[in-house]
C-alpha cells in the first residue's frame, strides 16, 4: 500500500461516514447508518465510541484493509476550546476535553476519540481538521450587546473552509488572498466572512444566532424567548429542543426535508412557499450583514450544503445578494475530502500539525 493511506471518519448524529484515501484520492467510502433504537441506550454521545469503532473495524475487514497499513486516521473535530483553523494532532488534552464535552454534546466529539483509538493500534498518526469550534473572530465580532454573553464561533468550519479553498484554487489564488462570504445551507445554517485566511465573523450555528434552518430556529426575539422560558410548564430541555433540533422549518411545516417543502411550494402550497422563502430571505439578510465589515469588498458569495442543490432556493438568495458580489454554488458538502486534505497537508510537510493546548 502507498505511504499515505488515510482513514477518514465523520461521525454524525445518525450516521458514521468513513472513507479510505490514498493521498487526496478516495479509494473506498461507506456510510454506516445508526438507527434511533440502536443509539437510544447511550446516555452521552461519546459513550457510543466502542459501537462506532466496531463498525469501522468491520468495514476495514470486509474490504481487506489491514489497520496496520494506515499512515493516519483523521476525524471531524468536536466541541473543544475555541481554536484557530488547521490540522491538529490528537493529544491527551484533546481526548480529555472531547470526553468531557467541554462545550457540549455533539456527534463530532467522537471524531478525535475514534481517530485516536484506531490510530493507536495502527501505529499511525491521529488528526482532527477544522473542528466546529474554529474561532478566528475579530475582536469587534465577539460583542453581543451584554458582557454576560460573549459571541462564540461555532459553525460548519470544515466545509466552509474547504469550499473557500476550492474557490481560491478556481481563481488561481491562495485562500489567504481572497475575501468571500460562505453560506453553509444544511440541517443547520452558518454564514461566515472569510478574509485573509480567517473566518472573522460568523453566526454561531449552535446558539440560536443567524437564519432559521431546516431544524434550528436561528435568532429569536430575545425577550419573548425569556418570557417563554419562565412559563412554569416549559423546562430547559424543551426550550433547547425548540431552538436546536425541532425549530426552524420543521416547527412551521413538520418536516426537515427541503425537497418535500419545495415540491409543495411549487405545487402552489402558499405556507410551504412562505416558510421556504422566509429561510432564503434570512440567509440573504445574513449574507448582506457581513458585507460592510470589509467595506463591501467581497470577491464572491459561495453557497454550499444540501439546500444549495435547490435552484428554487438558490435563485431567491442570488436575486437578493447578487448586487454585492458574484454568487457561486458548491452544492453538498466536502467534509470527507477536506479531512483527507488536512491530513495530506501535514503528512507531506506543506503544513505543520498544530498542538491543542
Ligand atoms: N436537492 C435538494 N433540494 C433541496 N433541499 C435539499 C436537496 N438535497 C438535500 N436537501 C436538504 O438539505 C438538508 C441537509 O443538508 P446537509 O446534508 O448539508 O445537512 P446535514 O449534513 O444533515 O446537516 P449540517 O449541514 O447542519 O451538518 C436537508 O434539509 C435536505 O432536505
Ligand atoms: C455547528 C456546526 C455543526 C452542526 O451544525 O451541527
Amino acid at each position: 500500500m502507498s505511504e499515505n493511506n488515510i482513514l477518514v471518519i465523520n461521525p454524525g448524529s445518525t450516521s458514521t461516514k468513513l472513507a479510505l484515501y490514498q493521498g487526496q484520492q478516495e479509494v473506498m467510502a461507506s456510510t454506516i447508518e445508526h438507527s434511533q433504537e440502536e443509539l437510544a441506550g447511550y446516555e452521552n454521545i461519546t459513550d457510543q465510541l466502542d459501537l462506532r469503532v466496531k463498525y469501522i473495524r468491520e468495514f476495514l475487514k470486509d474490504n481487506s484493509v489491514s489497520i496496520k497499513d494506515l499512515s493516519a486516521v483523521v476525524g471531524r473535530g468536536g466541541l473543544l476550546k475555541p481554536i484557530p483553523g488547521g490540522t491538529y494532532k490528537v493529544n491527551q488534552k484533546m481526548l480529555k476535553d472531547l470526553k468531557a464535552g467541554l462545550q457540549g454534546e455533539h456527534a463530532s466529539n467522537l471524531g478525535g476519540l475514534i481517530a485516536d483509538s484506531l490510530a493507536e493500534e495502527a501505529g499511525a498518526k491521529a488528526f482532527i481538521v477544522d473542528p466546529v469550534v474554529v474561532d478566528e473572530l475579530k475582536e469587534l465580532a465577539r460583542l453581543s450587546g451584554h458582557p454576560l454573553f460573549e459571541r462564540k464561533s461555532i459553525f460548519h468550519a470544515l466545509n466552509q473552509k474547504a469550499v473557500a479553498r476550492n474557490y481560491a484554487s478556481d481563481v488561481n489564488k491562495d485562500y489567504n488572498e481572497i475575501t468571500v462570504i460562505v453560506a453553509h445551507l444544511g440541517g443547520g445554517i452558518s454564514v461566515g466572512l472569510h478574509h485573509q485566511g480567517k473566518v472573522i465573523d460568523v453566526n454561531n450555528a449552535l446558539a440560536g444566532e443567524g437564519p432559521y434552518s431546516p431544524n434550528r430556529s436561528g435568532g429569536l426575539p430575545t425577550l419573548d424567548l425569556a418570557n417563554y422560558c419562565y412559563e412554569p410548564e416549559n423546562d430547559y430541555n424543551d426550550v433547547k429542543k425548540k431552538l436546536l433540533g425541532s425549530g426552524g422549518v420543521v416547527a412551521y411545516l413538520n418536516t426537515n426535508d427541503m425537497r418535500e417543502v419545495e415540491e409543495k411550494a411549487e405545487a402552489g402550497n402558499k405556507e410551504a412557499d412562505l416558510i421556504y422563502s422566509g429561510m432564503a430571505y434570512q440567509v440573504a439578510k445574513e449574507i448582506g450583514s457581513l458585507g460592510p465589515i470589509v467595506n463591501g469588498k467581497v470577491d464572491a458569495i459561495l453557497l454550499t450544503g444540501g439546500i444549495a442543490y435547490s435552484d428554487y432556493f438558490v435563485d431567491q438568495v442570488k436575486d437578493q445578494v447578487g448586487f454585492l458580489a458574484p454568487v457561486k454554488v458548491y452544492p453538498g458538502e466536502e467534509e470527507m475530502s477536506a479531512l483527507a486534505a488536512g491530513a495530506v497537508r501535514v503528512l507531506t510537510g506543506q503544513e505543520q500539525a498544530k498542538t491543542y493546548q
